[in-house]
């Protein structure tokens, strides 16, 4: 705005409508008192826009710095990052109403529900030794698609678009075995410090979880889906998609950002989907209810292992450990 503009419109008009004349001095001492006058107010004015415009900038930048350390636009928070170390990190969630319909087991069945994430559980040797052992296993067999399994209780190991007995063809092709009993007795007390955690985070007795099927390695990779066991990427809840489940838990093998990219385990939530990104040795359990809907993103690069360790709360359900097979 032109300050002149104003001066103009404010002189008062003479008797035949034309601006009054003042005198030079008068002229002079009006010009300076009009000068100064204005040019505080300039001042003022151009103040107070300068400090609006820091203000409206700091509130911007205050705004976009919180968004982008919660999430990105799709509404995609992190609740674990590959790159930190947490001892425990836990979310409380409320359980799902879907329990009503289940049937209850006293002192085991989730009262609290929710989801945890631990670092220190299990060690990079034993996560690099349990490595060893699913790439030992699924280099007999291997799906023609992007997702391979082993259980190592059942020997049930993808091949082809299908699955194999792993024990079975050992047997049959007498071969040695694949695995030692130090292989299955790392893979057992690994399980049992992940019980333990669960059990102890949920106030239960351990012995009351039992672990049940399917509790299998995974290799993900890039390969397109040949059969729809290949489909790890559907949305799913876990005691709808396995029956037995009452907590999950995945132990990963390797590291998201390093050995693959895409492939972060997802939790689906009303506000905002949270993440868990894969790194070795970390440890992820959560009830598995409606409550902690999930889904894992498609791998777009490289290869992703984890082991899925399930647990019940129903004996019926129960596996045994596994053992050598003679
Ligand atoms: O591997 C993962 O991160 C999750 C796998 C999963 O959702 C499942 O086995 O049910
Ligand atoms: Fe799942």
């Amino acid at each position: 705005m032109s300050t002149r503009n104003r001066k103009g419109k404010r002189g008062p008009p003479d008797k035949n409508g034309a601006p009054e004349k003042p005198g030079p001095e008068a002229l002079k001492g009006a010009q300076s008192q009009g000068t100064d006058h204005d040019m505080q107010r300039v001042q003022a004015v151009t103040t107070k826009r300068i400090l609006l415009r820091v203000t409206f900038i700091v509130l911007t930048l205050g705004i976009v710095a919180l968004l982008s350390s919660q999430g990105d636009q799709s509404g995609l928070t992190t609740f674990v990052k590959q790159d930190e170390t947490v001892q425990k990190r836990i979310l409380n969630v409320a359980c799902s109403k879907d329990y009503k319909k289940y049937q209850h087991f006293e002192g085991c069945t989730p009262r609290r529900c929710g989801r945890g994430v631990m670092d220190g559980l299990v060690g990079q040797d034993e996560a690099g030794q349990l490595l060893r052992i699913a790439k030992r296993g699924l280099a007999l067999g291997g799906s023609n698609g992007g997702a391979s399994i082993l259980d190592l209780h059942s020997g049930a190991l993808s091949k082809g678009d299908t699955f194999i007995n792993l024990y079975e063809m050992v047997k049959a092709n007498k071969h040695k075995t694949v695995f030692s009993e130090d292989d299955f007795s790392l893979y057992r007390k690994v399980k049992n410090r992940i019980r333990a955690a669960i059990a102890e985070e949920f106030g239960i007795q351990p012995d009351r979880l039992h672990l049940t099927h399917p509790t299998f390695f995974s290799r993900m990779t890039t390969r397109p889906a040949k059969t729809v066991h290949d489909e790890y990427w559907h949305l799913h809840i876990d005691k709808e998609t396995y029956g037995s489940f009452d907590y999950t838990s995945l132990l990963y093998l390797s590291d998201y950002g390093h050995d693959f990219t895409g492939g972060r385990f997802v939790f689906v939530d009303k506000e905002a989907n949270s993440t868990v990104e894969p790194r070795t040795g970390r440890v992820s359990f959560f009830t598995s209810g409606s409550e902690n809907l999930h889904f894992v993103e498609k791998v777009a690069s490289g290869t992703r292992f984890a082991i899925t360790v399930s647990f019940s709360c129903d004996t019926k359900h129960a596996i045994a450990d596994p053992h050598v097979k003679l």
